[in-house]
């Protein structure tokens, strides 16, 4: 697998790789985020909740609690038969109902079970007395079971047939000076409007409810969840906050939530939140106990309204386009800083390699293989140099070596394997120029041996080039005098006719002869020569020569004799 293909495919996987690990790292971020972010909003819309309700009931409870506290009203309550008492008792309840929010009120007394009220038209006027509560009525059945309790203060969210209303009751035990329960005041808070106000808020995503000290809806948006005079149903049957969770788990956590709290006694401010799921949707449930009233304030978030991650996609587009960019410049840059100089250094090795020093462009980025492509370059330079160095010297020696294998060591004259290329030369010359004739000269030394024998090898062999020397003079620039092997030498005379083929013959022999004689060792040659004929081979042209010279020694030495092609003398010397 080439280079280029590893690289795109490490960058391939190591793309994808990262963008696993970015969407696992995402997804795992953004529900941190959400669930953190969400924990504290919860914590503080509790609080903001809680606050609301509080602040919107604390002047009607305040109220409520000095109704319940005034003297006059207590008085009446121990001695309800007492019309004075009664007349200032209606005055004071009147004086209140002017300041309580809804403008109604209503007392309730023990002994005489008497319930009176009066609401904002006044309706009940000089008949604030409606009826006598019945402990047999379920509908009265919350003022016996408050009594019952003892409970100083209560909120009840509850309908009054006897009155056709549905209120939010704030209810306040009345007691005497030995703490003796003599009755029950309050007002009501009309259920619509307060609803309205308090749980109804208009913020998508948002749920707000109240439940009781025994986890009883008391205030929620949807009305059929509310426990209406829940104190008086029994335990099992009222409707509980966990009627709102379809997982078993989510009504545990929920309730575990409200348990946490009492038993913390409290605390102010003390906010329990944990993930729970609503309609199939993942809500963070925020609670927080109001010790005021004695309820629990759920908040329930929906997240994916409040903070849907789809926000956070962008992000996520951002990172993966960074990503992809990042990658592509990364293949740009490895592609032309490593790849391309890799490949055209590789393509240069090949060529190199194949004996060829003519190297193509090289790419050389400022790095590492930058430096090897120049180094490449260098060496390839150095060593087409060297190589044509080398080539010149083989060349030289091999044309020196060719010419010593031409050449006789001892006379400097051509050797046999010289003069068999001039001969044959000669013979294709002749061919090319309509048969041009050319001669060929053998002569041998006389008695060489006995000169041998006499006077040593080394008088021999200087001898011997001394007759060397007798004949390249004797000879035209352009014939080609050699030394046939021991005493014997060649000339090829090329062109030549008869009469010059006779007369550099004979020149020979006499220079030879003249000039052997002033060196103090007179010798002498004895001269074959052949003219030869159109068609003659290399053979045929040494015999014939050959022959001449066998002539001359049988008729004596120190003679020429030159034969044509019939066998004949040319011209006996
Ligand atoms: N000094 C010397 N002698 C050589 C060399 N090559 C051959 N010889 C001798 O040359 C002599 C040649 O003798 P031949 O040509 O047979 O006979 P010759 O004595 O010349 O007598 P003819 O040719 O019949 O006149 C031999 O004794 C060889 O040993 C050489 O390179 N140097």
């Amino acid at each position: 697998m080439s280079l280029k293909t590893r690289l795109l495919g490490l960058a391939a996987a190591l793309m994808i790789i990262a963008s696993v690990a970015s969407w696992l790292a995402y997804r795992e971020l953004s529900e941190d985020i959400i669930e953190r972010w969400g924990q504290q909003v919860a914590e503080i819309q509790v609080r903001y909740d809680s606050a609301r309700l509080l602040q919107s009931l604390e002047r009607e409870i305040g109220l409520a609690r000095q109704m319940a506290d005034s003297s006059t009203l207590v008085n009446w309550a121990t001695s309800p038969e007492d019309k004075a008492l009664q007349r200032d008792a209606i005055r004071e309840m009147e004086s209140f109902r002017s300041n309580f929010r809804d403008n109604s009120y209503f007392v309730a007394l023990r002994d005489s079970r008497r319930y009176y009220y009066n609401n904002a038209d006044n309706e009940f006027a000089d008949d604030q007395f409606r009826y006598i509560l019945d402990p047999d009525k379920p509908e009265d059945a919350w003022f016996f079971q408050l009594i019952e309790e003892g409970r100083n203060f209560h909120l009840n969210v509850n309908p009054d047939t006897e009155l056709g209303v549905t209120k939010l009751w704030i209810d306040v035990l009345m007691r005497d000076e030995e703490d003796r329960i003599v009755g029950m005041v309050g007002t009501g808070l009309d259920l619509d409007a307060f609803l309205q106000d308090i749980v109804d808020i208009d913020q998508e995503g948002i749920t707000t409810l109240f439940v009781d000290y025994n986890g009883a809806i008391q205030l929620y948006r949807d009305r059929n969840y509310i426990d209406f005079a829940s104190i008086i149903k029994p335990e099992g049957q009222k409707s509980t906050v966990d009627l709102l969770f379809d997982n078993p788990e989510d009504k545990q956590k929920v309730l575990g939530m409200l348990q946490l709290l009492k038993n913390r006694g409290g605390t102010t401010g003390a906010v329990e939140s944990s993930f729970v799921t609503v309609d199939g949707r993942k809500h963070l449930a925020g609670v927080a106990f109001l010790p005021a009233i004695g309820w629990f304030e759920i908040t329930l978030l929906d997240l994916e309204t409040l903070l849907p991650r789809s926000y956070l996609w962008p992000l996520v587009a951002v990172f993966l386009t960074s990503l992809l960019i990042t990658l592509i410049l990364f293949h740009l840059i490895i592609r032309s800083r490593i790849l391309k100089p890799l490949v055209s250094l590789e393509s240069a090795v090949e060529k190199v390699r194949g004996g060829s020093f003519a190297l193509p462009h090289l790419e050389k980025p400022d790095n590492e293989i930058g430096r090897l492509a120049s180094h490449f370059e260098t060496m390839t330079d150095t060593l087409a140099h060297s190589t044509r160095e080398l080539e010149r010297k083989v060349a030289q020696r091999t044309d020196e070596l060719n010419r010593l294998a031409r050449i006789d060591a001892l006379t400097g004259l051509k050797n046999r394997r010289g003069l068999d290329e001039a001969l044959d030369e000669e013979i294709q010359r002749a061919k090319r120029q309509n048969n041009t004739g050319f001669g060929l000269i053998w002569l041998d030394i006389d008695h060489f041996k006995a000169i041998n024998d006499e006077l040593g090898h080394q008088a021999g062999d200087d001898i011997l080039c001394r007759v060397a020397l007798w004949l390249k003079a004797g000879v035209r620039p352009y014939d080609h005098p050699g030394r046939w092997g021991g005493d014997e030498f060649v000339v090829v005379l090329s062109p030549c006719d008869e009469d010059t083929l006779c007369q550099i013959a004979a020149r020979i022999r006499e220079t030879i002869e003249r000039d052997s004689i002033r060196t103090g060792t007179p010798v002498t040659v004895s001269v074959g020569g052949y003219l030869c004929q159109p068609g003659d081979d290399v053979d045929t042209i040494l015999r014939q020569a050959d022959q001449a010279l066998y002539r001359v020694k049988q008729q004596g030495r120190n003679k020429v004799l030159i034969t044509d092609g019939s066998g004949q003398e040319i011209n006996p010397a």
